[in-house]
């Protein structure tokens, strides 16, 4: 497997993506760190935006959401002229929103084993403040994790959806278990915030078999944005008609160069680099 995915040729139409998710105006995270993970592999990313987030290197002072049935249109007029292969989603803000959501990628054919979903539960930013409504994690899991094909919560969201305190490989298995549990086809629970190794194992889950994708851990402060870039990375690799655990491997590849080559921003933490890809 190599570390990119097959480019068009200039002049002819790219695979096509659709992320569907919050802005960042510091641009580490978000529909940005999206954006960039699309671009840098060579697809064409389209947007369903849910919210703005006030936001820079040290935090987010300030969130507005978007009308749901705006989110909702984005989607059907994207999908009914530009066609997307694969969809991931991020922050959803509201419960109204997600249910807008889920109806309009039930109606299009987004996920439940039609176009494949990526679902990254995102609840709260790196620095603690919260992304998705406290009443809304409810309808997040309920309406979103049956049609997704696989979802990728970190060790903070993987507490809140299912009780699960993830310390060792053991309490990783029982998260997966718990993850599946609630209808999504495939789990990924992530290692990155597993301290005190030097790897940092991610671990998929079908029902059946348990794949650890394993990687170095890379000593930096500066990891805003990583859980995006990795699942948007998958989202590229999946459009391109690759398996599960060849989409995961490939995007645990991706985010862990982006993670060598991370910059400082700002005051706090700057974003993971997928910009290596140019460099
Ligand atoms: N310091 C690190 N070194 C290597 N990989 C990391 C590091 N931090 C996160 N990752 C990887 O980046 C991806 C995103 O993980 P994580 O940081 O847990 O997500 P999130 O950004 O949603 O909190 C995972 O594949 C994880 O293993
Ligand atoms: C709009 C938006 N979406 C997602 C994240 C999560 O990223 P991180 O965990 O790196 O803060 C974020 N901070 N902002």
């Amino acid at each position: 497997m190599t570390d990119l995915l097959p480019t068009a040729a200039p002049g002819e139409t790219p695979v096509r993506v659709m992320t569907i998710a919050g802005s960042d105006s510091g641009g580490g995270a978000g529909i940005q760190a999206d954006l960039r993970t699309f671009a840098l592999l060579g697809l064409h990313g389209c947007v369903a935006v849910t919210a703005v987030t006030v936001q820079n290197s040290l935090g987010v002072s300030g969130v507005q959401t978007i009308d749901p049935e705006v989110v909702a249109a984005q989607i059907r007029t994207v999908t009914s002229d530009i066609g997307v292969s694969a969809v991931k989603t991020g922050m959803l803000a509201t419960a109204e929103i997600i249910s807008a959501i889920a109806d309009a990628c039930t109606e299009v054919g987004i996920g439940g084993g039609g176009v494949p979903l990526v679902v990254d539960p995102v609840c709260a930013s790196m620095h603690g403040d919260p992304l998705l409504a406290t009443d809304a994690l409810d309808t997040l899991v309920g309406r979103m994790f049956p049609l997704a094909d696989i979802v990728t919560p970190n060790l903070d969201e993987v507490r809140l959806i299912t009780g699960v305190d993830v310390v060792d490989a053991d309490s990783q298995r029982a998260a997966a278990r718990a993850l599946r549990d609630r209808g999504t086809r495939w789990a990924l629970v992530k290692g990155g915030h597993l301290r005190g190794s030097d790897r940092s194992p991610d671990l998929l889950f079908d029902g059946d078999d348990y794949i650890e994708i394993d990687g170095p851990r890379i000593d930096t402060p500066h990891d805003h944005g990583a859980g995006d870039t990795l699942a948007a990375a998958i989202c590229s690799a999946l459009a391109h008609g690759y398996s599960m655990p060849d989409a995961v491997v490939f995007a645990k590849r991706w985010v862990t160069r982006g993670l060598e080559s991370a910059y400082p921003l700002g005051a706090g933490h700057g974003p993971v680099n997928p910009l290596w890809r140019v460099g």
